[in-house]
């Protein structure tokens, strides 16, 4: 049945509040609402639970195979459905990735304002999820849909990997160089697209970074000299970066002027096109970070900006980094870049020019 909401008239992110990984809570509000709940219990084979808010649960079921189990939906963050759908499903799968796995299937997660989204809309939404899950070499499998208040699209993934492949994001080692595999600003052009403010060249960067999957986690967890691998997504480099730190209990140095950003990025949050999630990071978690005294604020908000589909931060042995990076640039990650080191210390970030 076609719906009478004609599709010209509805612009999917006025209907969200907030958009992307920027609808993630605050990293600080997650650890309290986890706080109270009960343990996960003795489970030998539960791998990777929730103690180092790592990307995925990973259950060992043998000697020869993890099953890797994740969860990622969020709000529009663009008006193009189809874009959205891709974003999304990018975005979810990459938790796979991140952990050194391949994904094996996907089951959507839908919530519309179905009385205020024409139907075909809704299919677009689908059918870019759809679209990044066949590039990925997986089904949709399955699905569970609502009518919601907001629109919420997203993936539950499943995949799989070699016990011997796992890479949490807690295995970082002292003297190990860090490789990022995109380029930062997804937050701030999120921001420039809901004010109408990102010129077409611009929302064509953003759309190709958002859905270029993360498949690389797949090839770098076959080598040893990889230790740690995780993604880059709603807590900004910051945020992911301490997480490492925190669960390698090792202290982290990043060097800002190293990062890549998307080419209009300085300038925008220089306008201050930044949002409210940017924010929020750093509230949670600036207590555990040492900044320049001379960083200027534009600067500070592209390490706290919001990643939506986000690249990979891996952890390597400093001796292999730059024949990864040529492996990592080559498989069309032209924008990755060695962003700095791990080192012994009291667990936390440490940002140099
Ligand atoms: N409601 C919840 N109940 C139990 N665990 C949760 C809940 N929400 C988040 N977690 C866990 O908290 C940790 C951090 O979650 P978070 O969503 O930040 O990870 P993520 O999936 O890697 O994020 P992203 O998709 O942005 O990369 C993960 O271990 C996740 O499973
Ligand atoms: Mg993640």
């Amino acid at each position: 049945m076609d719906s009478p909401i004609a599709p010209s008239s509805v612009r999917l992110t006025a209907l969200a509040h907030g958009g992307g990984c920027g609808c993630k809570l605050a990293p600080s509000v997650l650890q309290q609402l986890l706080l109270d709940q009960p343990a996960a219990g003795p489970f030998a084979r539960l791998l990777v639970g929730t103690e180092t808010g790592d990307d995925a649960a990973v259950w060992q079921l043998d000697d020869q195979t993890c099953v890797i189990a994740t969860t990622d939906f969020f709000m529009p963050m663009v008006d193009d459905p189809f874009d959205f759908g891709r974003i999304a499903a990018t975005n979810a799968i990459s938790d796979v990735y991140a952990m050194g796995g391949k994904p094996i299937m996907a089951l959507a997660i839908l919530g519309m304002p179905i009385d205020k989204i024409p139907t075909n809309m809704v299919r677009e939404i689908l059918k870019g999820g759809s679209a990044v899950c066949t590039q990925a070499g997986i089904p949709v499998a399955g699905g569970h849909s609502i009518d919601s208040p907001e629109p919420i699209y997203g993936l539950a993934v499943i995949g799989t990997c070699p016990p011997a492949n796992l890479r949490r994001n807690s295995g970082a080692k002292a003297g190990d160089a860090l490789i990022l595999t995109k380029a930062l600003g997804v937050g701030i052009y999120s921001a420039a697209i809901k004010k109408d403010m990102l010129p077409a060249d611009g929302y064509a960067e953003f759309i190709a970074s958002t859905t270029r999957l993360n498949s690389i986690g797949v090839e770098l967890a076959q080598d040893t000299n990889v230790h740690a691998i995780t993604d880059v997504t709603g807590f900004g480099i910051l945020g992911h970066a301490l997480e490492m730190a925190r669960g390698s209990n090792m202290r982290i140095s990043l060097r800002a002027d190293d990062m890549a950003l998307f080419s209009r990025a300085a300038e925008l949050a220089r306008e201050g096109l930044v949002t409210g999630a940017s924010h929020r990071n750093w509230a949670s978690y600036g207590a555990d970070v040492t900044l320049p005294d001379d960083l200027p604020a534009w600067r500070q908000h592209i390490l706290t900006d919001p990643q939506t589909s986000g690249g990979l931060l891996v952890s390597c042995d400093t001796g292999r980094a730059e024949d990864l990076l040529g492996t990592i640039i080559a498989a069309g990650c032209s924008e990755a870049r060695i962003i700095g080191t791990v080192e012994e210390g009291e667990p936390g970030v440490r940002v140099t020019r």
